[in-house]
């Protein structure tokens, strides 16, 4: 199985970051090189933009891509998406100048958009019935609207300041995107493919929880139990010789600090927290 992923830019790190995590440690893989392949035999890793994930899928030269969905879109190709991410949140978005002439799509009419997703663009402007130029830039886009290339652009925005520091405001949002894993329909029964999706998704059903384990006296268990938002509520195990048990229980970082006091006033010692690395159902 051949996994097409970003070779730089934003969804580099993170993707390599997730394949680590999720146990499928790069081989061979250092900045330059294209290719990796990793502890799994079956499975390797290409290096290729992130625009050109879709095209190397869809084309076979790999099976599945991590890439995000306004690359696939853009390209046009018929993959199946399997699952989001959770990085690269971003959104496509029309926007022109603050308090220019351009308040709303229609204003578009006889205009001229700047982008560097002109088959989103076109298919957007098709579905609202009007058809401006669309000029196609490889970045800066938002430069464009300033030197008269453009009276709007569709980019990408996620904090806002991109288009804020240049004097843009937001029209209208053409997509919602994130990094997502995509394969081709072929492969989508590849037990190789399900093997990998548990992998990564395992590393995802991870994040935010946290393992906590306690030592607790038997005869307020119940008590504890009640206070323990649990998954599927905790472990418990006898501790021999003792009237004490041990209770293990993965519980959302965010409800860590009340449990804990929780458990304490219940008489529960030892208690500790750790990480999950990952969480396989
Ligand atoms: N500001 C952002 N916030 C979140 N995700 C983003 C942002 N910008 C881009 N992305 C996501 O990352 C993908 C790749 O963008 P990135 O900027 O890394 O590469 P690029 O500039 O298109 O390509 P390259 O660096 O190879 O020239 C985009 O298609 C989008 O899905
Ligand atoms: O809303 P913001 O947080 O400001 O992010 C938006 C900016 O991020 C991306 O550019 P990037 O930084 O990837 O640079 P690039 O143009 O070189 O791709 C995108 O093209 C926008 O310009
Ligand atoms: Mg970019």
């Amino acid at each position: 199985m051949r996994l097409a992923v970003p070779n730089k830019g934003r969804l580099h790190d993170p993707t390599v970051g997730l394949l680590e995590r999720a146990g499928l440690h790069l081989e061979n893989g250092t900045d330059r090189q294209l290719y990796a392949s990793t502890v799994d035999p079956e499975v390797t890793v290409l290096f290729v933009r992130a625009a050109d994930v879709p095209e190397y899928v869809a084309d076979g030269a790999a099976d599945a891509g991590v890439t995000g969905l306004d690359q696939v879109r853009e390209a046009g190709v018929d993959l199946d998406e399997r699952l989001d991410l959770g990085f690269g949140n971003c959104r496509l978005v029309l926007a022109a100048p603050e308090n220019g002439s351009i308040g709303s799509v229609d204003d578009l009419a006889g205009g001229t958009v700047a982008t560097e997703f002109p088959h989103i663009a076109r298919e957007y402007f098709a579905e609202r019935g009007i058809d401006p130029e669309v000029v196609e830039v490889s970045g800066a886009t938002e430069l464009t609207p300033h030197v008269e290339m453009a009276d709007a652009i569709i980019d990408i925005t996620s904090t806002g300041t991109t288009l804020r520091v240049n004097g843009l405001a937001v029209v209208d949002e053409v997509l919602e995107s994130s990094a997502r894993l995509f394969v081709r329909p072929d492969v989508a029964d590849d037990p190789k493919l399900a093997e990998i999706e548990t992998a990564l998704s395992s590393v995802r059903s991870a994040e935010g929880k946290r393992y906590l384990m306690m030592n607790a006296p038997e005869d307020e268990l119940d008590a504890i139990r009640d206070v323990i938002p649990g998954l599927g509520g905790p472990t418990v195990m006898n501790i021999a010789g003792g009237d004490q048990v041990a209770v293990h229980a993965v519980v959302d970082e965010r409800d860590v600090f009340e449990v804990i006091t929780d458990v304490k006033a219940r008489g529960a010692s030892d208690i500790l927290v750790t990480e999950i690395e990952r969480l396989v159902d």
